[in-house]
């Protein structure tokens, strides 16, 4: 069998029978005879841009149940399920348009999705990016950077499915590299990768090669003016991105588009360029003790299985804080996120019991109960103390 050569160079992961490498897949293409793959590359409010390999995208309409407001009382498809940039679809051509568009059929099941909760009173989860192999969590060397909220985005990458790289970037005007490298010596010890570049810079940027072999997917998240735009336009090698300019509203003066662009790189990755993030809040499916496991090992050792590093006589967290072995700031951060993720957690679970209670035969749609049966997906940091 040929390989799907267009479909490979935007990251159609293929078995070495040159069939899609993931069963779900290939059930869904038995499923849909008259639809082909293709992967979203823009996400606009009316629809989305596609590509079926790196020189060809065109406009695809989304499935009806796609269209309506995502209100889980009306059951319209939640947001999360809907298919963002990076997203495998299958494509057929609309029997409503005779002009041709095509239409969206399915979603592939994603192998790895980037999440954030959203902004806003009612639970709401927002795609970052599918499919995506590595995120590089990219922050200025400069007044920009920030250990927590780097901290900040691992946490959203942890159970990802995907491999988080951080991304130093300013290296060429930074006064104290090896210092803002010490404030990261946590994530080494977790096997997290950090490098300090020269955005601007093709061979210092090279040392990302290792996570932009040919077929894979990254990410680029971080804060505005960290340097996104600059490092895909080294990787390209061309102007591409409008870089330190203000992205425009369009005519309506609003901003109708989340753009996300999915870039194929002449290496032969695709890359994933996000705006500027201001907030990032967890959506409660996050593991604090995965990005924290420096603390979590040290809370072991407590005296009290129920600790809360607070007064506690024969505390290892608070002894290694003093003892100068744990930054307190990174401390901090853990109780400040391990709470969030635990508040977002609660308002998942309440948003999950609200639906399953709307979809109950003979109900009408109300007020699920406060406490909704079944597990909360997380914990809280101090939650481990009824498992030693
Ligand atoms: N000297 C130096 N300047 C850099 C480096 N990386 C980025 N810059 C500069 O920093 C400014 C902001 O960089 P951008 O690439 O636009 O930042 P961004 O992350 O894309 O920002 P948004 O598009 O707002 O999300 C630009 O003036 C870049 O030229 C670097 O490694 N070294
Ligand atoms: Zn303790």
């Amino acid at each position: 069998m040929t390989p799907d050569l267009p479909l490979q160079a935007i990251g159609w992961p293929l078995d070495p029978d040159g069939r899609p490498a993931i069963a779900a897949w290939r059930e869904l293409l038995a499923a849909h005879p008259d639809a082909r793959p293709a992967r979203v590359v823009e996400q606009h409010r009316s629809g989305y841009v596609v590509a079926d390999g790196p020189d060809h995208s065109f406009s695809v309409e989304s499935p009806p149940e796609w269209q309506r407001t995502p209100s889980y009382k009306k059951g319209a498809t939640p947001t999360e399920q809907r298919a963002g940039v990076g997203d495998w679809v299958l494509i057929a051509p609309s029997i409503e348009h005779a002009a041709g568009k095509d239409r969206i059929v399915a979603l592939l099941p994603r192998h790895s999705a980037i999440k954030r909760g959203a902004a806003g009173e009612h639970y709401k989860q927002q795609l970052i990016a599918a499919n995506v192999d590595t995120v590089f969590v990219v922050c200025g060397l400069d007044a920009d950077f920030n250990p927590r909220r780097i901290e900040r985005y691992l946490l959203l990458v942890s159970g990802s499915g995907a491999e988080p790289v951080v991304v130093l970037t300013k290296a060429d005007e930074a006064k104290d590299v090896p210092g803002s490298l010490a404030a990261l010596i946590e994530l080494a010890a977790q096997d997290i990768a950090v490098r300090a570049v020269n955005a601007r810079d093709p061979d210092s940027v090279a040392a990302l090669n290792p996570w932009l072999k040919p077929g894979s997917t990254a990410v680029l998240v971080g804060s505005s003016g960290a340097g996104k735009s600059t490092l895909t336009n080294t990787l390209l090698g061309i102007e591409r991105m409008k870089t330190g300019a203000v992205r425009e509203s369009d005519a309506r003066g609003r901003h109708t588009t989340t753009h996300r662009a999915l870039i194929p790189l002449p290496g032969g990755a695709c890359l994933i360029d996000t705006p500027g993030m201001r907030e990032l809040k967890p959506t409660g499916e996050e593991t604090v003790a995965d990005s924290f496991a420096d603390i979590e090992e040290l809370a072991s050792q407590c005296k009290f299985r129920d600790c809360q590093h607070a007064k506690e006589p024969g505390c290892a967290v608070r002894a290694a804080i003093e003892a100068g072995k744990l930054d307190p700031q990174r401390f901090a951060s853990y109780h400040k996120l391990g709470g969030e993720v635990a508040g977002a957690a609660d308002r998942l679970a309440q948003r999950q019991a609200e639906n399953t209670a709307n979809k109950a035969p003979g109900r009408s749609p109300g007020r699920a109960p406060a406490k909704p049966a079944g597990p909360a997906p997380n914990a809280r940091p101090t939650g481990r103390k009824t498992r030693r």
